[in-house]
Order: C-alpha cells, then sequence, then structure tokens
C-alpha cells in the first residue's frame, strides 16, 4: 500500500513543537514577530500571506502584515525593511516573492538583516547553508527534510533526483541532501529543463523531489517501484471548480501513487511544512535576538 504523506499532520506536529520555545521566549519578555511584506495584486500571493499571518496567531508569535501597492516605489519598499530591521519587536522578515519587475529581487533579498531573514535568502544565509553552517535553512527544502524524517524515509547513500534548480527549492534541497549531515548523505542528481534524459535519471530514484514547476511533469510510468515522490509544485490551473481553478503538482498523483511506496499529495503535502519552518525559523530569530536559549523540535 502506498503511504500518502500527510503533511498537515506533520506541520501541525512541528506547531506543537514549538509551543514550549515560545513560551520560555515569553516568559523572558520576548514575543516571536514576524513581519511579512506583500508588494503584490496576485491572488495567489495574498492567499499564501494570509496562511503564514494564520499560522502566527495560531502559535502566539506576533504577526505584523505590511501592504505596499504594487505600483508604488521601489524605495517605498527599501525603506519598510529598513524600519523592519530597526524594529526591536520584529525578528523575522519575510518579503512575498515574486516582487514587481521594477524592484530589484537581488537587492530585496541583501536589504533583510541576515539575523533577521527566516527565509534563509540573503546571500550570507546562502552561504552558511552551503557551508553546512545554516543559522535559517531555507523553509521548503527544511519541510522536506521533516517529512522524510517523520516518515522514516533513509537518505543515506539513497539516490536522489531533484527535478528544478531554483534558487528557493532546487538549489537548497540539493545542497541540504548532500550535506553529510542527519537527512543528508544521498546522492543527488539535479535536472532541470536542459536535462536530455528525466526519466532515465526518474526510472533510477529512491526520492524524488519535483519542483520545477510545470504541472504534473512526473508520471509514474517515469518512477521506480516503491521510491518517495515529494511534489513541490503548487500549480494553480482552470478548472470548473468554486474558485474557478485546482491546485495540482509537478507529479501526476494518480499514475504516482500505483507506483510510488511513499507520496506527498497537493494541497497537504509540502505546503504546509514550509509554513510551519517559517514558524520554525521565527522562533529560533527570536531567540537568537533575545538571547534566550529555546528548544527547537
Ligand atoms: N519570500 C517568500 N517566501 C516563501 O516561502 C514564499 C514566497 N516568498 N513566495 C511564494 C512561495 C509559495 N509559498 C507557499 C507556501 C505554502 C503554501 C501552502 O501552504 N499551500 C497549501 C494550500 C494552498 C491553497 O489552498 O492555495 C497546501 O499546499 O496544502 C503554498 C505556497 C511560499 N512561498
Amino acid at each position: 500500500m502506498t503511504d500518502i504523506i500527510d503533511g498537515n499532520e506533520v506541520a501541525a506536529e512541528v506547531r506543537a513543537g514549538l509551543a514550549d520555545g515560545i513560551e520560555t521566549l515569553k516568559a523572558e519578555g520576548t514575543t516571536p514577530g514576524l513581519a511579512t511584506v506583500l508588494m503584490s495584486d496576485d491572488p495567489a500571493s495574498e492567499t499564501y500571506v494570509s496562511m503564514k499571518q494564520r499560522d502566527c496567531e495560531e502559535v502566539g508569535i506576533n504577526g505584523i502584515h505590511v501592504e505596499i501597492d504594487a505600483g508604488a516605489s521601489a524605495e517605498k519598499l527599501f525603506d519598510t525593511i529598513d524600519d523592519l530591521n530597526a524594529d526591536e519587536d520584529v525578528h523575522g522578515i519575510l518579503v512575498q516573492m515574486p516582487v514587481p519587475k521594477h524592484v530589484d529581487k537581488r537587492r530585496v533579498l541583501r536589504a533583510i538583516k541576515p539575523v533577521k531573514d527566516v527565509d534563509g535568502f540573503h546571500p550570507e544565509n546562502v552561504g552558511r547553508m552551503v557551508a553546512g553552517n545554516a543559522l535559517y535553512k531555507p523553509c521548503t527544502p527544511h519541510g522536506i527534510q521533516k517529512l522524510l524524517e517523520a516518515y522514516d524515509v533513509e537518505t543515506e547513500g539513497a539516490e536522489a533526483v531533484v527535478v528544478g534548480r531554483s534558487d528557493i527549492v532546487g538549489k537548497p534541497m540539493t545542497n541540504l541532501l548532500i550535506q553529510k549531515a542527519p537527512m543528508g548523505n544521498a546522492t543527488t542528481t539535479v535536472c532541470h529543463s536542459r536535462t536530455q534524459d528525466l526519466e532515465g535519471h526518474l526510472r533510477e530514484a529512491d526520492i524524488v523531489v519535483a519542483a520545477a514547476g510545470v504541472p504534473e511533469l512526473v508520471t509514474g510510468d517515469m518512477l521506480k517501484e516503491g521510491s518517495t515522490v515529494i511534489d513541490v509544485g503548487i500549480n494553480r490551473v482552470d478548472a470548473d471548480t468554486e474558485k474557478g481553478y485546482e491546485l495540482v503538482g509537478d507529479v501526476e498523483f494518480e499514475s504516482a501513487k500505483e507506483v510510488a511506496g511513499k507520496i506527498t499529495p497537493v494541497p497537504g503535502g509540502v505546503g504546509p511544512m514550509t509554513r510551519a519552518m517559517l514558524l520554525y525559523n521565527t522562533v529560533k530569530a527570536a531567540g537568537i535576538q533575545s538571547d534566550v536559549t529555546v528548544n527547537l523540535p
């Protein structure tokens, strides 16, 4: 029987595990604070940011939300980031990506103080992670490691294939999987849009992380029997539903679940874990900035 990996359940465990650290911080006079900044009219981005704010409320993190008109000047965003960098009640800052075209994304990533960069996207934090000394692991790959751990998936010595080479998922996922560390030590291949024989690689894979942003790219016939399939894709495709769309992953779930040993659904797989690890990094950030030792799950 195929195991459906329940991201909502593991995320709830992570949130419950954060209660101890949050309590410790509050007893020392610090309420962890997370600022989310949205400069976009994209409805999906609005949904994701409001989910993150709801999560904060649930676990007792002080959520601060700033909205900037998508047509406003880039300086408006940089001034906001400067203010949040200086605000002692704010321990984590997340600027929702993508930002409008007239805003230099790399400058945004550099503008956030590294100790408040709970996405782990600042070049200093990327460098630390690659060197095996991460301050904040990027939320999606970190959440995937937690899922693999929760479902007893052995990464050591496994053949892993990461499909996609983005800065937010593919590259950091690959880095974590190859590290000489728990939930690492995998022999890891990265496939991308110029890969000649995706199927040939997938067929050898014990673990597949699909993060290409292509709806249903990976189908059951490409997979190895019993493999673990992690679907990072969250694609809105037009459909005759109440919302006018449905969510599909980068994996064709129906065919893949017939072959895979363990598989994440969309929704309810990686997405909730990304949000849970954002809370995790925020609690860690609050501990560092208030000089309080916190236990993390
Ligand atoms: N600076 C920054 N950091 C991010 O972490 C970031 C970002 N920008 N930009 C956009 C992506 C996307 N992202 C999601 C996280 C959780 C769900 C999620 O929880 N999805 C639910 C359902 C979503 C739904 O119902 O629409 C699920 O998969 O079960 C989705 C998307 C974070 N991102």
